[in-house]
């Protein structure tokens, strides 16, 4: 029940998962339920440190709101003097990032069942009004049953506000948003691209040693396909039809779904078509 003022004394702390930006992610279950979840602790001296109440506000009121099967849930918060408490899904794979070190690169069935999952959490939340902005590996968690959860809203605005700071790595960025202009939904599109692009060729497109050059081949869109790699002529036009520097021309959301590539390859059980 949303409306419940909820309190450590609520939960048995479990295992620590990790570590987030701003403070751990520890398993915890709730006391009365059973029911377990991930208690993500963040140091309020952090926050006020690097001013990001906006931010973890902002944060939570988004990922309060969003239901989706693809949208890590966060069901409440609490705080006390020193700590903020989110109380959030716990998904038991945990950062797809791991399972992208262990394989280095996925079968185009999985990469397109990922696809497809992210396209259609994506739909939701821009219906929402929500653009995420920050999709990368890190911030996708998995389920138990391997369904992909898109976590950590801390960079995603609602998109009235066209205010923004710059994220981590660049690598992930489109052109838009590393030449710090405005941007719109169609950042989140760039980003499936480069995704797609990892998931089969195991590094982004535009991996570079030094961050400059990173930002040079993005606005250079210095897209190449090594031909070392046996991936398919379908999966290779997707990824060309997204990572297009005009955000106007980027394939949309609905269009991906209609992809040879994703129907080939994802079956409707595979995600919720
Ligand atoms: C180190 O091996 C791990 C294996 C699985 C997990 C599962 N994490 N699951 C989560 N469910 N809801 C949230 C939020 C999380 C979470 O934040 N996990 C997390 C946090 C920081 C680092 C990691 N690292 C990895 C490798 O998953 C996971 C966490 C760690």
């Amino acid at each position: 029940n949303p409306k419940k003022q909820w309190s450590l004394n609520d939960f048995e702390i479990g295992k620590p998962l990790g570590k987030g930006k701003f403070g751990r992610v520890y398993l915890a279950r709730e006391v009365k339920s059973g029911f377990i979840v991930a208690l993500k602790v963040i140091f309020k001296e952090q926050i006020e440190k690097y001013r990001l109440h906006h931010q973890l506000r902002r944060e939570m009121e988004i990922q309060t709101s969003l239901r989706h099967p693809n949208v890590l849930r966060l069901y409440g918060w609490f705080h006390d003097e020193e700590r903020i408490y989110l109380i959030l899904e716990y998904a038991h794979g945990g950062e797809l990032y791991r399972e992208l070190r262990k394989t280095s690169r996925l079968s185009e069935k999985q990469a397109a069942i990922y696809i497809a999952s992210l396209t259609q959490a994506l739909v939701y939340c821009h219906e929402k009004h929500v653009i995420h902005r920050d999709i990368k590996p890190e911030n996708l968690l998995l389920d138990h049953e391997g369904r992909l959860k898109i976590a950590d809203f801390g960079w995603s605005v609602q998109s009235r506000s066209k205010r923004h700071t710059m994220c981590g790595t660049l690598d992930y960025l489109a052109p838009e948003m590393v030449e710090n202009k405005a941007h719109d939904y169609a950042v989140d599109n760039w980003t499936l691209g480069i995704l797609c692009y990892e998931f089969l060729y195991g590094v982004p497109p535009f991996e570079a040693e030094r961050q400059t050059d990173t930002f040079r081949r993005i606005m250079k869109v210095d897209l190449s396909f090594p031909s070392t790699l046996d991936v398919s002529a379908e999966a290779k036009d997707l990824i060309s039809q997204l990572l297009v520097k005009d955000s106007s021309k980027r394939l949309s959301l609905q269009k991906i779904m209609e992809h040879p590539w994703i129907i080939k390859n994802v079956t409707s059980h595979d995600t919720i078509i």
